[in-house]
This record gives C-alpha cells, sequence and structure tokens, in this order.
C-alpha cells in the first residue's frame, strides 16, 4: 500500500560508498536530497569488500615485511593471532551495524530511505520498506541517481548454486579459516583472498580458467603472484575446467577436467554482475538487465530529459570504489550544474566528466608481492595501436628497495607514448608499491612530458628512485 509521497531534489537509489558521494555534492550545491538503501548504508566497500578484505590481510603483509629485514626478522616469533586478526576486521566492518555511516548522513543533511527502491515512473520512485509493509513514493525535481552496485556473478556449473558456494561475502565475514578453500577464478578477489586465507590457516587450491592470475594486467603481475602463493602452499591450476559441484556428507566435491576435488568450502570469484533486477527500468524502455551504459557524464544512454544518471559498480565502467566515488563527483557536479540551468561541459577531463575511467584507472592488488597499477598495460597500448615503448627496471636493484626489504624482488614496467613523450601507463610489482603509484597517476593523467619528468627528483634513498631508472633506461 502507498500511503506517503515526498518531493526532494535528487533521488539515490543505493547508498553504498558511491550513492554516499552523489548525494554528499548534490547537497553540497543546495539540493535536497534523500538515499534509498536496501541493506547497509555504506555498501559492499565497507561491510564485505575493500575495508574486511584489506584487514584481513593486512597481517600478514606487516609480518612479511618485518620477516624481510635481518634483525627485525629475529623479532618474529610467533605465528599470526588468527582470532585477533580476525576481531580486527570486525571492527572495520563496525561488526556489520552501519550506525557510523547513517550518522554521517544526517550530519551530511541528506535524508534517508530504508528499503528497496524501484523506477515507477520518470523521476518517480517507490520505496518498499525492509518488513514490506506501507510503501512511500519519492518524487524527483530533478535527478534520480542508481547506484545500485553490483553483486558476485555466479556461474552455471551444474551444481554450483546448490552447494551454497562462498562467494566474496562469506570470503570477507567468516568467522573461522575453513580447513580446505576451493577458489574458482583467478582474479582480484581469488588472488588476495587466497592469499589472506592461506596465511590464517586454510589449505588453498585455485582452479583458474585462463593461463594465468590476473589476466587484464601485465603478465608479470600474475606471474610473480603466482610464483609467491605457489611458494607459500598454495596449489594453484591453471587451464582449469570446472564441470560440477556437490556436496557429500558436508564436504564439496568438484568435478574438473582432471577429476574430482574435494575440500570444505568453494569460493566463487568469477566477476561481477550489476544489481539492475527489479529496478523498473522498463518505465525508460530498457528491458534488459545488466551493466547500464552511461555517457561521460554518467548519464543512462538513451533516456530523455537528463534526469537518469546510473553511477559506480552498476554501470560496469570500472568496478573500484575509488573510481566510483570519482563518478560520484563528476556525476553530483553535472546534476548539480543543470538543477542552476548552467551549461554541462562534456569535454575531456571537465568538471563533469568521468575520463579517468578510460585513461587513467589506478588500482592495487593487495597481494604479496602487490600489484600497482594506472593506464595501459603494453597490450592495451598496442591493440589501441599507440605507438610505444616499454621500459622494465628490477625494482630491487634500487637502494630505497634493498633498505626495505633484504633480497627486494620488484619489477617496475612503464609504458611510454613515442609520439608524444609522455607516460600511457605504469605497473609497479613488488612490497609496499602500493604508495608508488599515486606519482604514476599524475604523471598520466597530466600527460606529464618525458623531458620534465626527469625534474621531477626522487628522494634518496627511496624506492621511488626507480622512476629515475626507468627515465635512464628510456633514454638509453
Ligand atoms: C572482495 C572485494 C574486495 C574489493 N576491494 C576493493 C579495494 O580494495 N579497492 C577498491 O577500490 N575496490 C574494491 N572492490 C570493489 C568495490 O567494492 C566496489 O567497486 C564498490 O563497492 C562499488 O560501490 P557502489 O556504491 O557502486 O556499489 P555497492 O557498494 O555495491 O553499493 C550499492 C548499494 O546499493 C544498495 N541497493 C542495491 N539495490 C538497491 C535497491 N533497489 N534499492 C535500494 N538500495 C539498493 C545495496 O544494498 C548497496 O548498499 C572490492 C570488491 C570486492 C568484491
Ligand atoms: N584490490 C582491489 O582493488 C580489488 C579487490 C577485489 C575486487 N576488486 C574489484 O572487483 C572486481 C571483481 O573481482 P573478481 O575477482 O570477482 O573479478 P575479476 O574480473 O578480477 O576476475 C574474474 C576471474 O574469474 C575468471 N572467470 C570468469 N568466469 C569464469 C568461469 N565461468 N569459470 C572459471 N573462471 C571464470 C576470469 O578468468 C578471472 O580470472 C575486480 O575486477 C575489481 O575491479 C578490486
Amino acid at each position: 500500500m502507498t500511503t506517503a509521497e515526498k518531493t526532494y531534489d535528487v533521488i539515490v537509489i543505493g547508498g553504498g560508498a558511491v550513492g554516499e558521494n552523489v548525494a554528499d555534492i548534490t547537497v553540497r550545491g543546495g539540493l535536497r536530497t534523500v538515499v534509498v538503501e536496501a541493506e547497509l548504508v555504506g555498501g559492499e566497500c565497507s561491510y564485505w569488500a575493500c575495508m574486511p578484505s584489506k584487514a584481513l590481510l593486512r597481517g600478514t603483509e606487516a609480518l612479511s615485511e618485518a620477516r624481510a629485514v635481518s634483525g627485525a626478522a629475529a623479532a618474529v616469533t610467533g605465528e599470526q593471532d588468527v582470532a585477533a586478526t580476525l576481531a580486527r576486521r570486525d571492527s572495520f566492518t563496525s561488526s556489520w551495524r552501519d550506525d557510523g555511516q547513517v550518522d554521517w548522513l544526517r550530519r551530511a543533511g541528506i535524508d534517508l530511505v530504508r528499503g528497496r527502491g524501484r523506477l515507477s515512473a520518470p523521476r518517480r520512485v517507490v520505496v518498499t520498506p525492509p518488513d514490506g509493509t506501507t510503501e512511500v513514493t519519492l518524487v524527483a525535481r530533478h535527478a534520480v541517481a542508481i547506484c545500485t552496485g553490483s553483486q558476485a556473478a555466479v556461474p552455471t556449473i551444474e551444481g554450483l548454486a546448490d552447494v551454497r558456494p562462498w562467494t566474496s561475502r562469506e570470503a570477507t565475514s567468516a568467522q573461522a579459516a575453513p580447513g580446505r578453500l576451493l577458489i574458482i577464478g583467478g582474479g582480484y578477489v581469488a588472488c588476495e583472498m587466497a592469499t589472506a586465507w592461506h596465511a590464517l590457516g586454510s589449505t588453498v587450491t585455485m582452479l583458474v580458467r585462463s593461463d594465468r592470475l590476473l589476466p587484464g594486467l601485465e603478465p608479470a603481475a600474475g606471474e610473480a603472484v603466482a610464483d609467491s602463493l605457489r611458494k607459500s602452499g598454495v596449489d594453484i591450476r591453471l587451464c582449469a575446467d570446472v564441470r560440477s559441484a556437490r556436496r557429500e556428507d558436508g564436504e564439496v566435491v568438484l568435478g574438473t577436467s582432471d577429476g574430482d576435488l574435494r575440500g570444505d568450502e568453494v569460493l566463487v570469484a568469477t566477476g561481477r554482475a550489476a544489481r539492475t533486477e527489479d529496478l523498473g527500468l522498463d518505465v525508460v524502455g530498457m528491458e534488459r538487465s545488466g551493466y547500464l551504459d552511461v555517457d561521460e557524464d554518467l548519464r543512462v544512454t538513451g533516456v530523455d530529459g537528463c534526469w537518469l544518471y546510473a553511477v559506480g559498480d552498476v554501470n560496469g565502467r570500472r568496478l573500484l570504489t575509488h573510481m566510483g566515488k570519482y563518478q560520484a563527483r563528476q556525476a553530483g557536479s553535472a546534476i548539480v550544474a543543470r538543477a542552476r540551468g548552467q551549461a554541462v561541459d562534456l569535454t575531456d577531463w571537465s568538471p563533469h566528466v568521468a575520463t579517468a575511467d578510460r585513461f587513467a584507472t589506478p588500482s592495487v592488488v593487495f597481494t604479496d608481492p602487490q600489484v600497482a597499477s594506472v593506464g595501459m598495460t603494453a597490450a592495451q597500448a598496442a591493440d589501441a595501436g599507440r605507438a610505444h615503448r616499454v621500459v622494465e627496471y628490477p625494482i630491487g636493484q634500487v637502494g630505497g628497495a634493498r633498505l626495505f626489504a633484504d633480497d627486494y624482488t620488484g619489477t617496475a614496467i612503464a609504458v611510454v607514448d613515442t609520439e608524444r613523450e609522455v607516460l600511457l601507463g605504469m605497473t609497479f610489482i613488488g612490497p609496499a608499491v602500493a604508495e608508488l603509484l599515486q606519482a604514476a597517476t599524475i604523471a598520466v593523467v597530466g600527460e606529464v612530458p618525458i623531458r620534465r619528468l626527469w625534474h621531477a627528483v626522487p628522494a634518496y634513498p627511496t624506492i621511488s628512485e626507480i622512476w629515475l631508472r626507468l627515465l635512464e633506461s628510456y633514454r638509453g
């Protein structure tokens, strides 16, 4: 039954990190904004993705860094306290309570309606509350932003859905390490969760469909992560074909081209699917579900009237929190500009468009070694027909890296546009390389000429001296 109708300037469906940021920008722009959230305010990142996964990994990383320095290594005499690591993870998820985030919305002046939102007409959203009772109708004067995110995609393997597989949600929230963990997939989630749960006591087997880990990144990245996981005892089976799944006496049994494999749990980490089901998209003439196509200012493509936006994972452009929040800032600015009757600038790098999605997306895989990358890989530059040169340098030869860890092993790979003499992409593989990434991102976004990069002198003795070695190698 619908009893209430409320009018706002902006309605945001989905209160994950991205929805929160759209709302923050529109409220700051003077627009009355409401967020509709079906589960927990904060979304996947806060409770079942970035934060808990990195909290699970951090202890292992800290120990590994200490063990790599002779002298300091002698102080590491025990094993990781698994219960304390899980408790620290729980604290980062606020034990799956969203009071803190709800309080933040209130202080920011953003209204919250709990329940599942669905378009019922252009600019109208019906919200069904969690108890399914009284529906609320919200009306938007200016814009509706769909920020409903993504969920784990479970492949159609015979019996798989029936064995109640772990998805990223269970893998990041489990209260104990399974004895034997089977993982289907070889991407970000698979590699990070194999690293985490192996270190916390599970025997891990990875079943990877492709011929390497982390297929979208430089091949050296997947090779380095595979080498390290194998050395630590993880069983990695490349080009694996999982055909069926069943439970027998509580065990999971996967039927593969190489025979049956048994485990206590199976994690499905084979990518994501957009959360667009039951969103009422037929109202805007869309019959199919799946990622929502958007224009450069994050408006849903082909919808009349400049009122419907899709921001974050749900548009499938870049499935990363920081990129979703960037899109939120850009889309939020476009919504505010349109509401004020101002022109929206659709040219590259304007305040209203998400150009970095296409040219300069940074990401870090928090494995051991870490993989930090931005912009194009060599293969992507070749596919795009860009004249380019690849420069590689072993990071372990840099003084700062040798100080950081005895026998530091790592690689930096720069992809240089040889016509314009600017950086197209950079990948760092090695311990603690995450913090090197922002410099590379600035160089790619700013299209800093190589001749000017020579003047960006890295401090001695830091790992950043890798920049100097790469420039010297490029000059020859
Ligand atoms: C295991 C894992 C680790 C990750 N680690 C990182 C990392 O380290 N760094 C990084 O940058 N990215 C990471 N990611 C990716 C990151 O989690 C996502 O890019 C990010 O959460 C997307 O944010 P979002 O707001 O678009 O969607 P979500 O976080 O999915 O939020 C969408 C929200 O919408 C709500 N919702 C859905 N449908 C409706 C509806 N009809 N009505 C009302 N509400 C609705 C949901 O309940 C949810 O709260 C990781 C992902 C996974 C799976
Ligand atoms: N540190 C981070 O920033 C971080 C961490 C985790 C996730 N993420 C984000 O979340 C996204 C989703 O992560 P993900 O690991 O689920 O996806 P992914 O796209 O990174 O990897 C999916 C993997 O599954 C394999 N695969 C796909 N279908 C399969 C099938 N039917 N059978 C067997 N293997 C199959 C692919 O070959 C690939 O190896 C990532 O792309 C990333 O954007 C980011």
